[in-house]
């Protein structure tokens, strides 16, 4: 059937509640509420296949783990798998920590409250829950027309039936249990709140609640309208609920309308104490409420959540394995795409935020473009933050090769290399891995084993006079009064060949000694840096050097790139040069063959500009691998 033109007849709006003076709006959030997680109830009621007790025990392992003090586990009256699972949890020694109250679930059935009582023999720590729906709706259909008087009765009834089995109890070993109560008028978002809180009294008084407050879970069990209203049904049950220090307001939100996290939040500030949900919003239907995202909000906003998600991957996988539900790509938090980047702009933001952080700590406040948290403090790397496809720019590819090679490879040669990544992106069609950039960049700019310039020995030299300690002589003196020698052997497409040139620096040196063998390049750009930690003693040296080849046919001016890395800074520089000199060379084979059969050139190289010369020792000389 299609969608209907005219909906309206259909479907009602939620009506919403006059409260004129609502202060919830002006309230903050400003600590973790009581956290209930229902995983191993409402999460275990929705699942395809229900959980056997093993897995029930993998579930409750991990919720202890995470931090959780208060864990619904089962509704033991309805499945044996249950009942078994709540004695064991009671009888194994050392199984719930002390500080671990354990909370189960009953309909309002006295046969059922029953059988969860025995259940429960022995427990340290319980809150016994029972719940009753009270909308029109549910009394009406549900409960074949069960009146509001009925209902309340009912629900007082089965609340004194339940006080009589546990902290009434003849049985003094019954009564050395810690009891709490909790009661929850199902369907409370779609009750009337007058009655709700007429029928949440008359609980209370049969209660009678002593050395802990009564628990009201009020839930939104089918979520109807835009969380401002939860927030309001909220605000006016705390202020009008009889008692309210005897209380616990608890919240149970559902998602039907991708609002729970929000209604919890709007409903925390309207007065509420405590949530009930489950991990990553599992749940009937679309689920409870995630309580992931909600700690993490809390986080996120530098409020201790009391809830531990610094190995999320795990929480992942267990939470995966045991309910073969996946976790969203997209889901807050959590999900692989949760803070990663794949557009250029925001790779290039982000990038930047993670260099303006490089001398910061984590007391440091987090101002980060894009990101709302750092992903390692829920214990993931940065390096799946930028994923490189068609969309992405040279700031992400970038942070790929910083991340994966240390190197922070200057802006010019970034667009440099994002062309060539981009191209690749555009054949292969599809999102490319860190690796393969990696990869895409060492065959690019890197020396190779066989690349067609290769040095194999060398020498440097410098006129200068030398120093002695009565005329010392400053580098920048003697760079100006002397020029340096460069000698050695190249292999040139494999054949060794003799070469001599000089210039101001070792750059420029070396460079009048290719010039000499024929090939005919500038150095347009020179760049050295230090890689990996200063004082570190495995530091090396980058060198990036942008070589321009002399114009062909008249055409432009041919860019090549290379990239040297090694322990001596001057060796990195020598590589750089070399690779860019292998690839113009390659790129020039055709002109290669008529290459000069120069042996010993000894040109002057004036019009070789190089940046900054390297060298301030008078000779040195090196055997090239
Ligand atoms: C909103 C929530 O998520 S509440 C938790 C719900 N969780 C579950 O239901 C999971 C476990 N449930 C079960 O295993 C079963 O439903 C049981 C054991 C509780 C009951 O099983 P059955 O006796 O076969 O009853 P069944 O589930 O078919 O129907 C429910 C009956 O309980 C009644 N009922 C439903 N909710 C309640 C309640 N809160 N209090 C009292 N009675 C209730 C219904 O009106 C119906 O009664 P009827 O048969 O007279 O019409
Ligand atoms: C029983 C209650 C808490 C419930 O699960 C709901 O209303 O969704």
């Amino acid at each position: 059937m299609p969608m209907l033109n005219d909906p309206s007849r259909k479907y009602k709006p939620f009506k919403p509640l006059r409260l004129p003076g609502r202060q919830w709006p002006d309230q903050t959030i400003t600590k973790a509420p009581r956290w209930l997680n229902t995983d191993l109830r409402d999460g275990n009621q929705s699942l395809a296949n229900p959980l056997d007790g093993e897995q029930k025990l993998r579930f409750f392992n991990l919720l202890v783990e995470i931090g959780y003090k208060e864990i619904e586990i089962s509704f033991p009256a309805a499945s044996q798998i249950d009942f078994d699972f709540t004695r064991h949890l009671i009888e194994t020694p050392n199984l719930v920590p002390e500080d671990v109250v354990l909370q189960v679930i009953s309909p309002c059935r006295k046969d059922l409250i029953k059988r969860t009582a025995e259940a429960l023999y022995g427990a340290k720590k319980v809150i016994f829950h029972l719940y009753l729906a009270t909308s029109e709706c549910f009394r009406r259909i549900v409960f074949n027309n069960m009146t509001e008087d009925e209902t309340l009765n009912l629900a007082v009834e089965c609340t004194k039936l339940v006080r009589s089995l546990t902290k009434d109890s003849p049985d003094p070993a019954v009564r050395a249990t810690e009891w709490q109560y909790q009661f929850t008028p199902e369907t409370f978002s779609d009750t009337s709140l007058e009655y709700s809180i007429k029928l949440c009294n008359a609980v209370r008084e049969a209660w009678e609640p002593t050395t802990h407050p009564i628990i009201f879970n009020l839930p939104a069990t089918v979520e109807l309208s835009t969380p401002n209203v939860y927030a309001d049904q909220i605000e006016y049950f705390c202020k009008n609920i009889s008692e309210r220090e005897k209380v616990c307001v608890s919240l149970h939100p559902h998602n039907d309308r991708g609002c729970a996290v929000a209604a919890s939040e709007l409903a925390q500030m309207a007065g509420a104490d405590r949530v009930e949900g489950c991990l990553f919003g599992n749940g009937e239907r679309t689920g409870n409420v995630d309580l992931v995202t909600l700690a993490l909000n809390l986080y996120t906003q530098g409020i201790s959540p009391g809830v531990d998600f610094s190995d999320i991957s795990k929480v992942i996988s267990t939470v995966e394995d045991l309910t073969k539900i996946p976790v969203h790509p997209r889901q807050p938090y959590g999900g692989q795409f949760a803070v990663c980047a794949f557009s250029g702009s925001h790779q290039d933001a982000i990038k930047k935020g993670f260099q303006s952080r490089k001398d910061l700590t984590d007391d440091d406040p987090w101002v980060m473009p894009y990101l709302p948290f750092d992903s390692q403090d829920i214990g993931r790397n940065y390096e799946a933050v930028i994923r490189v496809n068609s969309q992405s720019g040279k700031g992400g590819v970038a942070w790929i090769i910083l991340q994966n090679l240390h190197l922070d490879i200057p802006k010019p040669l970034q667009q440099a290399f994002s062309k060539i990544v981009q191209k690749h992106t555009e054949t292969v069609n599809r999102e490319l891995q860190p690796a393969e950039i990696v990869k895409l960049f060492e065959e690019a700019y890197l020396p190779k084993a066989n690349s067609p310039i290769r040095l194999v020995d060398y020498c440097i030299r410098t006129d200068r006079a030398t120093s002695n300690d009565n005329f010392p002589i400053t580098n920048e003196a003697a760079e100006q009064q002397s020029g340096l020698h460069f000698e050695g052997t190249i292999a040139l497409n494999g054949v060794e060949k003799p070469i001599k040139g000089e210039g101001n620096g070792t750059i420029s040196s070396l460079v009048n000694c290719l010039n000499g063998l024929g090939v005919d390049l500038t150095v347009n750009y020179f760049k050295e840096q230090a890689v990996g930690s200063e004082g570190v003693n495995n530091t090396k040296a980058a060198a990036y050097i942008e070589c321009s080849l002399s114009a062909k046919n008249g055409g432009k001016r041919e860019l090549v790139w290379g990239v040297g890395l090694h322990e001596d800074m001057v060796q990195a520089g020598l590589m750089a040069l070399l690779s860019a000199a292998s690839s113009a060379h390659e790129n020039r084979l055709e002109d290669a063959t008529q290459l000069k059969s120069a042996t010993h050139p000894h040109l002057k190289t004036s019009a070789i500009k190089v940046p900054s010369t390297m060298v301030t020792v008078t000779e040195l000389c090196s055997d090239v691998d």
